[in-house]
């Protein structure tokens, strides 16, 4: 008798994958018996059983039976891997343990092992040694991360420096990211966000837990609830009409930066909801420049890479001095945010206005002024600052360059910018302006602006996730503290996806489709503001401000390309935003028939 070794595969279900802590159990209930490897085949998880048996020699090049247990055992088959076998011996032994190992699996899953053996990284190009893929990225990181899941599919990692980054481009994979949208709902902040975050007190940088969802609460309950957007209706109203008054004045015939003009028009709106009645006229302007001005170098501090963030052992030489300039803006940044509150706080009680009536600024104060902050919505300072500027430079730049897109893809498609105009005339009537009630009546309108969304998505890539433990996406690892982008510029133009995914066409977004993509990250294939609970908490304020600015821009005025030109040219630039390379120049001609609609602001 010599001892032969048999290798056995049996393919179980899905469900009924083998983990490491099973497979050990199972060598330690049966040692003739050690778990070997596991191969996935025909979508199947297989595991092998090396058999280590004792027999009688015979011959036996190779058997093949189907056996069938109440274990969901398919199949089995036998291999002889060494030596010789008395064939029915074999078979039933193999069946006797077969069985046995069945039911003991089938009993330590009852028991909720769900451990799984621990899956691979996942592939990825190779970089060179130190800085990693670094050099091989280019400027345009939403295309080259594109580029890089055809050549190794929807999950993939690279090395930048010391740090891991793993990409994810598929439905099926954003959909398990979800599953575990705890694990995944915590950040790693570059230095620079770190710093003009004010200590990762707002709450885009907040570390997932207790802090940030109070933080959120707060935000999305009191500052984004229907009752305080509808009550800054009149904010918003004053400041479209301004600018309308402006165009028609100015501007009329000459030719106009849209973007530039979309971006002021935001910012003085975003500004003026946040402490609109803090700063008024020229001081008001005055403060709006220096904001935009801080916050226009945050974002490039933030989105510039930075080789302190990527080989943390170089970080104290601050080889490119990103640190030092980000405290430096940062001490305006807090400067002017500490003044407005300062300024605020001096009012005191006496210029109190009805709750209806108040600002975001003086929201957060009162919650600031319970004097518990560990009470369940109070707030502190560095906390109510944090919030401020998420609004201010979360807000301002993504929906102006939404704005944009929009715009020059209309520009571009004069059919739909027809039916654009069609539906504002039946909706609106060139006798009126448009409200903010009308909205909800604008389905084309909203279909493009969706459209637009899909093809250029403010964020391309979100705003990056960091696991809080090893967790198994598809067939792969993403261990703790790494990097994971999600690419939502790849899925939106996936052809798989979408027909002629390139094209822009509002028509897909009409109808059923309309409730189906939402905004709110639902659908796993378009989700311009995220997805799971980091989802965009400012989606009703951006939601408001888009369609109602573009509505009133695109009723009010004709707009044509400036200089002769027929095209618009749709390259982007890669930044935190991605915006328009080059600017949109159009010139705007009166379109309502009374000249008194373009004076109401007085
Ligand atoms: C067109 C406009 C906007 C777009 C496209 C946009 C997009 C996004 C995206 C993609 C994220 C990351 C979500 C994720 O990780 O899954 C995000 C987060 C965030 N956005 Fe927006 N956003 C817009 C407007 C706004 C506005 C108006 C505000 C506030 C007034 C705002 C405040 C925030 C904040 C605070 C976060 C961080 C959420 C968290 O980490 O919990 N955003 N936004």
């Amino acid at each position: 008798m010599r001892p032969c070794n048999y290798l056995v595969p049996i393919t179980f279900s899905h469900q009924l994958e083998i983990s490491r802590p099973l497979s050990n159990t199972i060598n330690r209930k049966f040692p003739h018996i050690s778990t070997q490897k596991k191969v996935p085949y025909n979508g199947h998880s297989h595991l092998f059983f090396q058999f280590h048996l004792h027999c009688i020699a015979s011959q036996l090049p190779f058997y093949q039976t189907p056996l069938h247990s109440t274990a969901n055992l398919t199949w089995l088959r036998m291999e002889e891997a060494n030596g010789d076998l008395q064939q029915g011996k074999l078979v039933v032994g193999a069946f006797v343990t077969i069985v046995a190992v069945s039911i003991v699996a089938f009993w330590l899953m009852k028991k909720g092992n769900k451990t799984r053996q621990a899956a691979p990284l996942p592939p990825g190009p190779r970089g060179l040694p130190v800085i990693g893929y670094l050099p091989f990225l280019g400027i345009h990181l939403h295309k080259s991360f594109t580029q890089l899941a055809r050549d190794y599919g929807p999950i993939y990692k690279l090395w930048l420096g010391h740090k891991l980054y793993v990409v994810i481009s598929s439905p099926s994979l954003v959909k398990q990211v979800r599953d575990h949208d705890v694990t995944f709902s915590d950040r790693y902040p570059s230095t620079a966000s770190k710093i003009l975050s004010f200590g990762r007190n707002d709450i885009a940088f907040c570390p997932y837990g207790a802090e940030w969802r109070k933080l959120r609460k707060v935000f999305v309950r009191e500052l984004m609830s229907s009752a305080r957007l509808n009550a800054s209706y009149v904010l918003r109203k004053r400041h479209v009409e301004k600018a309308i008054k402006d165009v028609y004045q100015k501007k009329t015939g000459k030719a106009l930066d849209f973007g530039q003009f979309a971006f002021m028009l935001i910012s003085n709106t975003v500004l003026s909801m946040l402490w609109g009645s803090t700063a008024h006229g020229e001081q008001g302007e005055m403060l709006s420049s220096q904001i935009r001005g801080v916050a226009e170098e945050s974002m490039v501090l933030q989105g510039a890479p930075n080789i302190s963030d990527l080989i943390p052992s170089l970080a104290r030489f601050d080889l490119q001095r990103v640190e030092r300039k980000t405290h430096e803006t940062f001490r305006r940044l807090d400067q002017i945010v500490s003044s407005i509150i300062e300024e605020r706080r001096k009012l005191g009680e006496g210029n109190r206005v009805g709750e209806e009536a108040k600002d975001l600024l003086q929201v957060l104060l009162d919650l600031n002024n319970h004097g518990d902050y560990a009470a369940e919505s109070s707030i502190t300072d560095n906390q109510i600052k944090g919030i401020l500027v998420d609004s201010m430079i979360g807000g301002t730049d993504t929906t102006s360059t939404t704005i944009e897109w929009t715009m020059a893809e209309l520009m571009l498609h004069p059919d739909a910018m027809q039916k654009v105009h069609k539906e504002l005339d039946e909706v609106i009537g060139r006798s009126n302006a448009v409200e903010e009630f009308h909205l909800p009546r604008l389905h084309y309108l909203e279909a493009a602006i969706k459209e637009a969304f899909r093809l250029h998505p403010a964020l391309p890539l979100l705003v990056p996730r960091c696991p809080t433990e090893d967790c198994q996406i598809g067939r792969y690892t993403i261990p703790k503290g790494a990097t994971v982008f999600i690419n939502a510029y790849a899925m939106h133009r996936d052809p798989q996806l979408w027909d002629s995914p390139l094209e822009f066409r509002p028509e897909r977004f009409l109808d059923e489709n309309a409730a189906k993509f939402d905004y709110l990250g639902n659908s796993s294939q378009y989700f311009p503001f995220g997805t799971g609970r980091r989802v965009c908490p400012g989606i009703p304020m951006a939601e408001k401000m888009l369609n109602y600015i573009l509505a009133s821009l695109l009723h009010s005025f004709e707009w044509k390309l400036a200089h002769g030109s027929t095209e618009v040219d749709l390259t982007d630039k890669f930044g935190i935003v991605v915006k328009l390379e080059k600017p949109l120049v159009l010139i705007p001609t009166p379109r309502l028939a009374n000249p008194e609609l373009y004076y109401s602001y007085s």
